[in-house]
């Protein structure tokens, strides 16, 4: 029944997403669509940024209607927002992309300097490898995705970590990180390494107006990619609550109270609630999925 409740409450969203029909596709993507296919060519690496929580709903369309890159390897798919999405489903994915054999993917929590340094190794690993018996030691990177999926904070993250020399501090830059979808406007270079020179250059997140199937939209809809203020937060709640109901997960919130619960487990994933809910209150583009949105398309 709860089920029955989760698909009801998709189809509602997905019907007003219907009723907006591609609103989010204004000038401006169609413009950092075009810049970025102009771009995909002249690239040494694409790294394709994705929800952990929504692997499928989240790829990048563009890529999708290209040639594939992977003849060369040039491409990686990031899954980031890990930290927000189940371990055991992340690594279900992980296995299934592997089995496709299109390109190698790497998980990554872009708010840990750890997880960053690891995509960072890897990027720098496999420029390495593209540059190998060139004399040209400069590689570029392009970071693209649809909105709101982390493509700023991982570049920001990368610059800040990567940034050698004295010479180069203070020189810090800053791509814009917002919970709103659609902010970064325009394509900016970041130095994110030397030795050899790496430069990533950030993205305008592109969401193409038609969807996969009809429950992609609802799903990019809860996680932040379409701009909240084109429907309506009742929807986008009552599709939360739906698939959250369905996955019987409010069981383990009866203990946020705290009161008798001597479990220590339970304790500190309770005050890891707790604290999540305090950072990022009242923003649903942060609901932790502890069960996934959408392993069914496995
Ligand atoms: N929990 C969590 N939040 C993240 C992570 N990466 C980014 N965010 C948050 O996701 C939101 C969007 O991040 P941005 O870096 O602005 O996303 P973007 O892809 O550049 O967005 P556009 O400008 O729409 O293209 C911000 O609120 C970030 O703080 C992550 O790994 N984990």
């Amino acid at each position: 029944m709860a089920a029955a409740a989760a698909e009801a409450a998709s189809r509602r969203l997905g019907a007003a997403l219907r009723g907006i029909s591609g609103a989010w596709y204004g000038r401006h993507m169609a413009a950092a669509e075009r810049a970025i296919r102009t771009r995909l060519p002249l690239v040494d690496l694409v790294l394709e940024v994705r929800d952990a929580r929504v692997p499928a709903s989240s790829a990048f369309e563009p890529l999708r209607r290209r040639s594939p890159l992977e003849p060369d390897g040039r491409q990686v798919v990031v899954l980031n927002k890990a930290d927000l999405a189940d371990p055991s489903e992340t690594e279900k994915w992980m296995t299934y992309m592997e089995k496709q054999r299109t390109c190698p993917c790497i998980t990554v929590n872009s708010h840990s300097r750890e997880s960053i340094k690891e995509l960072l190794n890897a990027v720098r690993s496999r420029i390495r490898e593209i540059k190998r018996g060139e004399s040209d030691c400069t590689g570029t990177v392009l970071l693209v995705g649809i909105p709101n999926v982390g493509k700023s904070a991982i570049v920001n993250a990368m610059h800040q970590i990567g940034r050698i020399g004295a010479a180069e501090k203070g020189k810090l830059k800053h791509a814009i990180v917002s919970s709103h979808p659609g902010e970064t406007r325009d394509i900016s270079g970041y130095k994110v390494a030397s030795h050899p020179n790496i430069y990533v250059l950030d993205t305008p997140g592109v969401l193409s107006p038609r969807f996969a199937n009809d429950d992609s939209g609802p799903r990019l809809a809860l996680t932040g990619a379409i701009k909240g203020s084109l429907l309506d937060e009742y929807d986008i709640a009552q599709f939360l609550l739906a698939v959250v109901n369905s996955r019987e997960e409010y069981r383990r919130w009866e203990n946020l109270n705290g009161a008798g619960d001597t479990n220590s487990n339970d304790n500190a994933n309770t005050s890891r609630s707790h604290s999540k809910k305090r950072q990022y209150v009242s923003d649903h583009t942060q609901v932790s999925v502890s069960k996934g949105l959408e392993l069914n398309v496995l």
